[in-house]
């Protein structure tokens, strides 16, 4: 039965496994009793714990809410097709006012937001226009957040990832850099000191998100119900590193000799970011060694790299805990068309700044976050690794390439 015309709105939680997705769930749906809500709680396991959970609360059965869930994959990816279908059919009967969804430990939140904004290719119900996303929610567990970048899993690991290409960090750092609001959950198992310095990370790593700290999944519903607050250009573009190497793009030369230069932010409780930049290029094997061994202390690494050799690709980099990945990751500008390359600087005045008559835009912007780390023995070792100016002379083919030709790769971790 139709009762409104106006789209539903949707809050989207994501979060690692037991960060208290399904505990802020059951908090709202037990104490907005007037919340008129269906839920798509998406469980990764063979057991579905918390739909069990959930439907077991005997408040929420009282409260008649619809619960759908979907088992046995990702709703970022294999599931995303199925999520739509059931909620075009939840979205036929109408009888609900607001749409909740859980997403698993490992969901990219990415995908999961872009199934409502733009619906997916082989569905047949077009969420646009009949649902409005409007919260992304990361639960963040407070008490396990440090292990959190430390999984120490295997990529191959099936029975973490299915796909065999994404960690547990990964996904976490997925779930903290694109979100609106960031549940800071399990407080009362952490010291107020480790708490303030949890959430200067968390800023470090989102700024733009709005932090919320709760006990068992005690949240005022205001922080996650229509709040209004969703917007996906902004959401995308809202992750600390980025921001950090948008920041300051312009800055000045420093005027050492290899043209290289960082910049840092100040450390606030000892939380850093710098950005190393250069115009010459890595040595392959001295940078593929540093990145298998960056310290534990930085929680995020992230950027491109010009490796010595691959003057076709632009070389990402992307360190989420002890999680790194090295490889082809784009082009530069300097391989583009004239007409293409004239295109592009149109399009954006001012990039031309860094144009260099020889190489163009080729260079290095690595952005670093991290706690209670020295950033200058880091530099240093980083600049150790750009080529010498002898080596700026050798034939750079010569050199052997640990990188994957075509795409970024897990790089293989030292002995630490
Ligand atoms: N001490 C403490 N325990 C909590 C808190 N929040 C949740 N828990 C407990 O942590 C465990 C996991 O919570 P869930 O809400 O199931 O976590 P989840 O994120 O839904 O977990 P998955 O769905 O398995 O990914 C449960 O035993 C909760 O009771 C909290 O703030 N403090």
């Amino acid at each position: 039965m139709l009762f409104s015309n106006d789209s539903i709105p949707v809050t989207i939680l994501s979060g690692s496994l037991g960060a208290g997705k399904t505990t802020t769930l059951n908090h709202i749906l037990s104490n907005e009793q007037d919340l008129n809500a269906a839920v798509v709680v998406n469980d990764m396991g063979e057991v579905n714990v918390d739909t069990d959970f959930i439907e077991h609360e005997s408040e929420l059965t009282q409260n008649d809410e619809e619960i759908i869930e979907l088992s046995n994959g990702c709703i970022c990816c294999r599931l995303r097709g199925d999520m739509l279908e059931k909620v075009g059919r939840l979205a036929e009967q109408r009888d609900f006012e607001y749409l909740l969804v859980e997403s698993s430990g490992i969901s990219e939140p990415i995908p999961v937001a872009q199934t409502f904004t733009r619906g997916f290719e082989d569905a047949e119900f077009d969420p646009t226009g009949v649902y409005a996303l409007d919260t992304m929610v990361s639960v963040v567990d407070a008490h396990s957040f440090w292990q959190g970048f430390d999984s120490g899993q295997a990529l191959t690991d099936d029975s973490i990832d299915p796909q065999g290409n994404r960690v547990p960090e990964e996904a976490l750092m997925d779930q903290i850099e694109f979100c609106d609001v960031l549940l800071l959950n399990k407080c009362d198992l952490v010291p107020e000191k480790e708490l303030e310095e949890m959430e200067i990370v968390l800023k470090a790593l989102q700024p733009r998100a709005k932090i919320v700290r709760t006990e068992h999944g005690a949240v005022d519903p205001k922080n996650i119900l229509n709040t209004g607050r969703f917007d996906f250009d902004e959401a995308s573009q809202s992750a600390g590193w980025l921001r950090e190497l948008q920041h300051g793009h312009h800055h000045d030369e420093d005027g050492e000799g290899h043209g290289h230069h960082h910049e840092g932010t100040a450390a606030e409780h000892g939380v850093t970011s710098f950005v190393f930049r250069a115009d010459r290029p890595f040595h392959p094997e001295r940078i593929a060694r540093l990145f298998t061994d960056i310290p534990d202390e930085i929680v995020r690494a992230k950027g491109f790299f010009w490796s010595a050799g691959r003057e076709d690709v632009a070389m990402g980099l992307d360190k989420a805990g002890q999680s790194v990945r090295a490889g082809p990751k784009g082009g530069w500008i300097a391989t583009l068309s004239k007409a293409d390359r004239e295109r592009y600087f149109e399009a954006r005045p001012g990039i031309k700044e860094d144009w260099d008559e020889q190489w163009g835009d080729r260079g290095i912007q690595l952005v670093f976050i991290g706690r209670e780390f020295d950033q200058e023995p880091l530099v240093e070792r980083l600049n150790d690794c750009l080529l010498t100016d002898a080596e700026m002379d050798e034939d750079w083919n010569e050199y052997p390439d640990p990188f994957s030709p075509d795409e970024q790769r897990e790089l293989a971790l030292a002995d630490n």
